[in-house]
């Protein structure tokens, strides 16, 4: 049975959830449930604090987990990243007091407070500043207010949390961040849960694929194939079926579904008719 780590709370978990919804797992109906067997596909989940995941990972006791690549990355765990999963983005940066600081090399001598003591530790010693850091456990824009740190380094989303608090990032970012799933460092060439492993990551890149993807069908003429194709180069190739109507055709083909618009838009202009979308329910490529 695979064995699967999945965020119990916080910004990871409701997206997390969903997603193995999707591909066809069974997912906890409380939310106080902290383990269950999903027998049919052989999975168990355990529900677990998203920081915690890749130190459980990296133990060996769980085959794979879901996490954020900066709560891994600050872990230090001996466990790798293996499939972006596109929710829970942002970004980790530097804030501070408009004016006081406005690149890294002003951060020297100050203190910096942050939840994510890892990344910035290192972060820190890699670019040759000498700062020091406080780790507290959230609500870090309060730090400067109340005299704490004269920094802050934390997770930026909207940025409404820095506004709120009167504060601007400053320097580049130090991160860019997802949900991820991870498994231990060089797993792959020693574990039997390999296949399964394989199956899951298919299973989540097919959710992936009907969640960024349409499906797009249209009629056009002969004469004006080529150009449609161009604009609907599919994943592989269009599939492409005689109409009963001679001089015209049938295509068929995915394509992203940002663009799905402005392609209908540029078909119609080269003669296209009858052009439907779809969504895409589930796909294995
Ligand atoms: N607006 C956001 N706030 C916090 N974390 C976010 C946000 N957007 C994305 N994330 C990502 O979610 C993960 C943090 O999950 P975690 O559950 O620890 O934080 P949380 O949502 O702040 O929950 P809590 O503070 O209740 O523990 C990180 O990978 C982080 O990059
Ligand atoms: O850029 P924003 O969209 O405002 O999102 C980022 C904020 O959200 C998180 O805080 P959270 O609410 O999880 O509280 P915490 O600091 O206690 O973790 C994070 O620590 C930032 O404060
Ligand atoms: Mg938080």
């Amino acid at each position: 049975m695979l064995r699967i780590a999945v965020p119990n709370k916080g910004s990871l978990s409701g997206p997390a959830g969903e997603m193995l919804h999707e591909a066809g797992y069974q997912q906890r109906r409380e939310a106080k449930e902290l383990r269950i067997v999903d027998p049919e596909n052989e999975v168990e989940f355990f529900y677990l604090r998203p920081r915690d995941i890749a130190i459980y990972v990296s133990s060996g006791k769980l085959d794979i987990g879901i996490t954020g690549r900066d709560l891994l990355i600050d872990s230090a765990a001996d466990a790798e990243e293996i499939l972006p999963l596109g929710f829970a983005r942002s970004t980790f940066r530097f804030a501070t007091k408009p004016g006081t600081a406005e690149a890294l090399d002003d951060l020297a001598g100050k203190t910096v407070a942050t939840s994510y003591e890892g990344i910035v530790a290192k972060y820190l010693a890699d670019q040759g500043v000498d700062a020091s850091v406080v780790h507290l456990d959230g609500a870090v824009e309060t730090a400067i207010e109340l005299g704490v740190a004269e920094v802050i380094a934390d997770v930026v989303e909207t940025g409404t949390s820095l506004r709120n608090a009167g504060l601007e990032v400053f320097g580049d970012p130090i991160m860019k961040s997802e949900a991820v799933v991870i498994r231990r460092t060089g797993a792959e060439t020693t574990g039997d849960a390999e296949p399964k492993v394989q199956q899951f990551l298919r299973r989540l890149q097919g959710v992936l694929v009907a969640r960024t993807y349409v499906m797009m069908d249209y009629d056009c003429r002969v004469e004006q194939l080529e150009k449609a194709v161009a604009l609907t180069p599919g994943l592989e190739s269009p599939t492409v079926s005689p109409l009963h109507n001679e001089g015209w055709v049938a295509v068929r083909a995915m394509v992203p579904s940002k663009e799905a618009q402005r392609i209908m838009d540029d078909l119609y202009e080269i003669g296209a008719r009858a052009i439907l979308t779809t969504a895409i329910h589930a796909c294995r490529l």
